[in-house]
């Protein structure tokens, strides 16, 4: 981005009082949340995490701000060798920035959420659409309301779409979110149980999810998984054009003659069964979220070779069964950003048709915000542990004892190894000691277990 002060200082409705000429013609090149990541250029926004992000103020001057949001809250601890936008609200004025910036930008946008494969989904649409336009998608997936406001002023003026990552954990969130970005294509990858703490039910879950259809433009695209009763239903309401995915030949595209390899997944599908589709991910469900991204490619007319080429290559982000090689020269398959239990299931799934000389080794760690159901759901996963495929397993954190004393009637006590959340180091200390270099590792778990730090000490 590119931007004035004077023109910022408009689109949100600063206070120009504290602006003199020579600040209001001050260039920003770029916004930033974190003056540790601050760039010469950038504008500084200070927001409350724990801390409050004004106390940060020197260090992005330190890293070259060239201007701050600033609540009014603060005015009088305002620094005075930047320019500074005074705001009632520095979040909500990043939010407001954003949405003058891409009026201003103009791209069409692909926006998608759902309960798991949003990141994965928006990196096969962006490699899709890169092929034939100039594209920006959501960094990592900074998918909630900072980090989509993030994304939008990360676009380059000659952006023709963005790609962009919806996430929410409460009712309203994509409401806001929607009509925020105002999508020309909606997608909704599928229907689980993440964050269920806070729904209830997957019925409540599909409603909130729906929401991402709230700022869908009339002529826009709504596409959603088609398998998935609950969406179907509600999409009976939309007046938009639809497009539906999965493995029934009720859906608009399906997959046939999906086979695994050993780091790739390859699948026809019904429109064009000449062409082989292959994904650089193991994993059935990777095969959806492909889908999905088809379907976004169809849409825009993009050819299907070129679809097949772009996802044949597509750039993963890390820690979604990501292959890595660790210190003894085992495989280990990280999947430790985040869990729950379809997701779970899923890899568990992929993973145990893995071939390996050695031992299945799985490493799972407790699914969080689950609520009342929590316990119950980590106990029910001992279905998809079976002693013949997956031969040793480490658990840790509370819900996951009750997943243990599942285990313990199907399996040697030897196999199974038990740890409390506070012992991540012993975990990772044993789990070392106990892996050989024929042996394959998969890890997964919530995101505050913290699951990465093994992986890191698997692979130092
Ligand atoms: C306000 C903010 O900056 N808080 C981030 C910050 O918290 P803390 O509370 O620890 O901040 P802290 O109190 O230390 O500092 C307050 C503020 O001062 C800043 N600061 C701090 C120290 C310093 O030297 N300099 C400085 O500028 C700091 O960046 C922060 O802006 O530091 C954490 C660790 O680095 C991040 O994890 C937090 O990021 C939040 C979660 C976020 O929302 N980040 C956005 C960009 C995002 O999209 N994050 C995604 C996850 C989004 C998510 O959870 N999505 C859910 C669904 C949506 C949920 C909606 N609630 C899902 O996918 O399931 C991600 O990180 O991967
Ligand atoms: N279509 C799917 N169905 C079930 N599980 C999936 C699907 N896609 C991905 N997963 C699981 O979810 C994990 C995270 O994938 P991804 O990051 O794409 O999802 P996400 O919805 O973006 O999650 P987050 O918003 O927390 O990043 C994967 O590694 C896999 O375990
Ligand atoms: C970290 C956040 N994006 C998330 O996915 N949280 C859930 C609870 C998880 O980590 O499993």
């Amino acid at each position: 981005m590119k931007m004035a002060v004077s023109e910022i200082a408009k689109a949100i409705n600063a206070d120009e009082t504290y602006l003199n000429e020579e600040q209001l013609a001050v260039e920003v090149t770029g916004t930033n949340f974190d003056s540790r990541n601050i760039e010469a250029g950038d504008l500084f926004v200070p927001l409350q995490g724990a801390h409050d992000g004004h106390d940060y103020i020197a260090s992005a001057i330190a890293n070259g701000a060239n201007a701050t949001l600033w609540s009014k809250e603060r005015v009088d601890f305002r620094p005075q060798d930047l320019p500074v936008l005074v705001v009632d609200d520095p979040l909500a004025a990043y939010q407001k920035l954003s949405q003058y910036y891409l009026t201003k930008i103009n791209p069409r946008v692909v926006a998608v959420t759902g309960s798991n494969g949003k990141t994965t989904t928006k990196d096969m649409i962006a490699a899709i659409l890169s092929q034939d336009f100039n594209v920006t998608k959501t960094y990592d997936n900074f998918n909630n309301e900072i980090g989509v406001p993030y994304t939008i002023l990360q676009m380059e003026a000659n952006t023709e779409f963005l790609v962009i990552e919806l996430g929410m954990d409460r009712p309203g969130q994509l409401d806001f979110l929607s009509k925020l970005v105002q999508p020309d294509v909606a997608v909704i990858t599928m229907i689980g149980e993440a964050h269920i703490e806070f729904f209830g039910t997957r019925d409540k879950i599909t409603d909130a999810k729906m929401e991402i259809t709230h700022g869908l433009k009339e002529d826009g695209f709504f596409v959603y998984n088609g398998d998935e009763p609950l969406l179907r239903e509600r999409a009976t309401t939309l007046d938009m054009e639809q497009r539906t995915f999965g493995r029934q030949a009720s859906d608009d595209l399906y997959a046939t003659e999906v086979a695994d390899g050993r780091f790739e997944t390859s699948f026809k599908v019904n429109d064009d069964p000449t062409i082989d589709f292959k994904i650089p991910l193991i994993g059935d469900y990777n095969v959806d979220n492909a889908l999905a991204a088809i379907e976004v490619g169809n849409i825009f007319q993009i050819p299907d070779q070129v679809i097949q080429g772009a996802l044949e290559h597509f750039a993963i982000t890390k820690n979604r069964t990501e292959w890595l090689s660790g210190n003894k020269g085992e495989a280990i398959l990280s999947d430790v950003y985040n869990s729950n239990p379809t997701a779970a299931k899923e890899v568990l799934a992929a993973f145990s048709k893995t071939n390996t000389e050695g031992r299945h080794i799985v490493v799972l760690g407790d699914m969080l915000e689950l609520g009342a159901q929590s316990v119950q759901m980590h106990a029910d996963l001992a279905a998809d542990l079976d002693p013949n495929q997956i031969d040793t397993v480490y658990l840790i954190g509370s819900d996951m004892a009750a997943l243990r004393d599942r285990l313990l009637t199907k399996y040697e006590p030897q196999n199974v190894h038990y740890y409390t959340a506070d012992q991540l180091e012993q975990l990772s200390s044993d789990l070392q000691a106990d892996v050989t270099a024929q042996d394959e590792v998969m890890l997964k778990a919530s995101h505050g277990l913290h699951l990465e730090k093994v992986v890191a000490d698997l692979t130092n």
